[in-house]
């Protein structure tokens, strides 16, 4: 049985409260956080997502922000309301489940980070929430010829509904066997570097020459999927996200010898030899980075490969061989059309316009946001929605998620 809220019933007729706005056929809800006020609605005419504009009193004007992330799709029946300092909930209604809450990122760690990045305050990001947990994302790194992509390539293929890899942007040339959209999205330096003035990329790094960088949507698909995400990337990169807000494991693969990574590069077959030697005279330098204190939570030698994968699953709590641990509890309840909206702590009370009050209605929900996790880039996770009955008590068969 979950916790019986006493005061439910008032906080439901109270409605409005607690700086909640709603708009139904009408534009726009104003939020304020802080110091500004932000506008949430269709607005704009010609726009397919719905929009963002800002009121900032300091400057007594209205600014437009860099909105990061997938936006959410035009709505407008929406509730917005502030949740802490940071951020605006909003319940889009009638929507799917997995499109109807969405978070509004206005000074979380990684909208700050991203203000620095594109040299400006006026940037916000969109999270969309999702239900239960998903485990946290795995950052591999090591020398190039290491086995990275040999290990991760082992646990897709026996996890392959737990896993999805990241597909990183790069401007190096495809190999022979690689597949554009598959293994790295082949792009134009020119347009990449656009791309990452926009504030598309959660992380970018040159590495033996080339440009390559991990945006914010190929994280997301994954996390959509409702899958863990690995992120195959170079160390300045695990720098960059281990400093955002990514909460991720940290992986750092070590070769048993130089002399086999000089023999692995080499057997793999895919660079010339002034490749192969850029790489070889990089890989000292990220080996002393490897072992940078703080940086990664696990150094793995890949020495015997089957040793190591086995490390590397102990490590990640996959102690079975079948793909059926899938971390992911997701529960999925769609909303009811709702009219009114009232938050207490971290619940906020969720009623049905056809909510029968007077009777044990299973149109009120409570939405905890107690056990929220994660954030832009990826899905705001952790989150659960139960129906309770107006005086309390968790409506029949419905188990609190915890
Ligand atoms: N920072 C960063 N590094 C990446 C990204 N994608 C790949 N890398 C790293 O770039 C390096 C070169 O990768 P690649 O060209 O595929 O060569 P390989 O490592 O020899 O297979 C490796 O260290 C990768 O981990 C990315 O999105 N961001
Ligand atoms: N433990 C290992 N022992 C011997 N060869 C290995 C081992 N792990 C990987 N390899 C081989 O080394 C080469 C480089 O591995 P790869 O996974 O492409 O490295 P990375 O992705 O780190 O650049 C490949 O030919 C791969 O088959």
């Amino acid at each position: 049985m979950g916790e019986a809220p006493a005061f439910l019933f008032d906080d439901l007729l109270k409605g409005s409260d607690n700086g909640v706005d709603f708009v139904y056929k009408d534009r726009e809800t104003t939020t304020i956080v802080g110091k500004a006020k932000y506008v949430i609605g269709d607005y704009d005419d010609s726009a397919l997502s719905i929009g963002v504009k800002v009121f900032n009193d300091s400057l007594g004007m209205w600014v437009y922000p860099t909105v990061l992330g997938t936006k959410p799709n035009l709505s407008s029946d929406l509730w917005t309301l502030p949740l802490g300092e940071d951020r605006v909930l909003m319940i889009k209604n009638g929507a799917i489940t997995d499109d109807n809450l969405w978070f509004l990122e206005v000074d979380t760690p990684f909208v700050r980070q991203q203000k620095k990045i594109l040299g400006s305050s006026n940037v916000v990001a969109w999270s969309k929430g999702v239900m239960g947990y998903a485990g946290k994302p795995i950052v591999i790194s090591g020398p190039s010829g290491v086995g990275k992509g040999t290990l991760i390539n082992k646990l897709m293929i026996e996890f392959p509904s737990m896993f999805g890899f990241s597909v990183s942007h790069t401007t190096r040339a495809p190999r022979e066997k690689e597949v554009n959209g598959i293994h790295y999205h082949f792009t134009e330096r020119a347009v990449m570097e656009k791309e990452i003035k926009d504030g598309k990329f959660l992380e970018f790094a040159s590495v033996h020459g080339n440009l390559y960088g991990t945006s914010i949507e190929s994280v997301e698909v994954v996390a959509d999927a409702g899958k863990r995400c690995i992120l195959d990337i170079d160390v300045q990169g695990a720098k960059a996200v281990r400093a955002s807000s990514l909460d991720a494991i940290f992986i750092f693969i070590s070769p048993p010898s130089c002399e086999d990574l000089e023999k692995r590069l080499r057997s793999r077959g895919t660079e010339t030899e002034e490749q192969i030697q850029k790489r070889l005279r990089n890989a000292k330098g990220e080996l002393d980075e490897g072992k940078s204190p703080g940086l990664f939570d696990h150094i793995l030698v890949n020495d015997d490969l089957e040793a190591c994968y086995k490390t590397l699953k102990n490590l990640l709590g996959l102690h079975e061989s079948a793909d059926n641990t899938n971390q992911s509890v997701r529960k999925k309840i769609g909303l009811p059309q709702v009219n009114s909206v009232s938050k207490v702590g971290s619940k906020i009370y969720l009623n049905s316009a056809n909510a029968d009050i007077g009777n044990a209605s299973m149109n009120s929900f409570v939405l905890d946001v107690s056990s929220r996790k994660g954030g832009a880039p990826g899905r705001t996770r952790g989150l659960d929605l139960y129906p309770v009955y107006p005086f309390g008590g968790l409506a029949n068969g419905f188990s609190k998620l915890s």
